[in-house]
């Protein structure tokens, strides 16, 4: 129903867009390839229905706050214009090719630790300008990373789908934002909100590319939390053990932007300097194996206190039914 209600919609933008089919589809809204009357470009036009006017009139809000930056320059996906249609909206942006998610699925291999590397660096140059306007995304995950063209140009990367982005100073404690996976602990625990939620959903995104799986499986908070503190002993025992200096450059930075604390979290300029998106040698296998390397207890020990007063912030908030995932 859904689906027919948003074909009509963009049928009824016609004279601008000639429809030609579904791109893809998300909770709030169907993608659709169009080609403009006026250009011929082609064009993927959005369309948010009238019950969810709301999350459109933030994204338009968002798109338009966005377009001061340079889309190719920047990262983001090119936001072209707009059309209300009784409540309906459809929000036009340039036509990309294809998002993490889907070509994962589709190529059934892992990426390479230089792909990853160029998301990474791609991604980071994104939540740099974000960060430049103190506009936290909110919803980095691997279906809101697409390439304008993977085969032509594996290294055009952008970011999209600002429906849940905010203003850092409208972010409160106790907000809920971001899926579970990519969920940053100062979210979990509500605790005071910034930018460097972003950061942490990106590193939960490069370690799950790295894996070739979710790096945080678990379906409630406790138990994330929980995987939270294994992860970060496997990290830290990695970035010892392996004598294979790319992957040392990539647990390396993938340790500083998982890092618990939001304050000394590395930035997204920082992060940019980091030698693993200056390296240029990759081998040519496939990814190695983060649990390849035995457990080092060093980092648990440190952040045994977190783990408690993480618990114990945990069961209070739920018993205040407050943080149900
Ligand atoms: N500019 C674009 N070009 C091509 N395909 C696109 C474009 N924008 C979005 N898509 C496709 O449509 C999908 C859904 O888009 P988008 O994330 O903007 O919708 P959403 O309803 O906000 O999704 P979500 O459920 O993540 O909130 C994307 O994952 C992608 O596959």
């Amino acid at each position: 129903n859904c689906e027919g209600k948003c074909d009509k919609i963009v049928t009824v933008w016609i004279c601008v867009n000639v429809l030609k089919k579904l791109l893809g589809r998300g909770a709030f809204g169907y993608v659709y390839l169009c080609t403009r009357s006026d250009t011929e470009e082609m064009v993927a036009v959005k369309t948010i229905l009238e019950e969810d006017t709301e999350f459109a009139e933030d994204e338009v809000r968002n798109l338009k706050k966005l377009q001061q930056f340079d889309p190719d320059q920047n990262c983001l996906v090119r936001f072209n214009r707009y059309q209300e249609i009784q409540k309906n909206y459809l929000l036009e942006f340039e036509k990309l090719d294809m998002n993490v998610q889907d070509f994962l699925e589709q190529s059934s291999r892992p990426l390479h630790l230089s792909e990853i590397q160029v998301i990474t660096q791609q991604m980071l140059v994104a939540l740099k300008a974000l960060k430049s306007i103190q506009m936290v995304h909110g919803d980095i995950k691997l279906d809101n990373i697409m390439w304008r063209n993977q085969q032509l140009e594996p290294r055009n990367i952008k970011l999209i789908d600002f429906g849940v982005a905010q203003d850092v100073c409208e972010l409160r404690c106790g907000d809920i934002l971001q899926l579970l996976p990519q969920r940053a602990p100062e979210v979990l625990l509500g605790l005071p909100l910034s930018e460097a939620v972003d950061m942490w959903a990106l590193g939960s995104v490069i370690a799950s590319l790295y894996i070739n799986n979710e790096l945080y499986s678990s379906t409630c908070e406790l138990a994330k939390l929980d995987d939270i503190v294994q992860f970060h002993g496997n990290i830290s025992t990695s970035s010892t053990t392996s004598g294979k200096s790319n992957t040392q450059a990539f647990v390396s930075l993938l340790k500083q932007i998982l890092e618990v604390d939001p304050r000394k979290r590395i930035s997204p300029s920082e992060a940019l300097l980091h030698p693993f998106l200056t390296l240029t040698n990759f081998p040519s296998d496939l990814t190695e194996d983060l649990s390849d390397n035995k457990a080092a207890a060093s980092i648990i020990e440190e952040i045994k206190p977190l783990i408690k007063s993480v618990i114990f912030l945990t069961f209070r908030s739920q018993s205040k039914n407050q943080y149900l995932s």
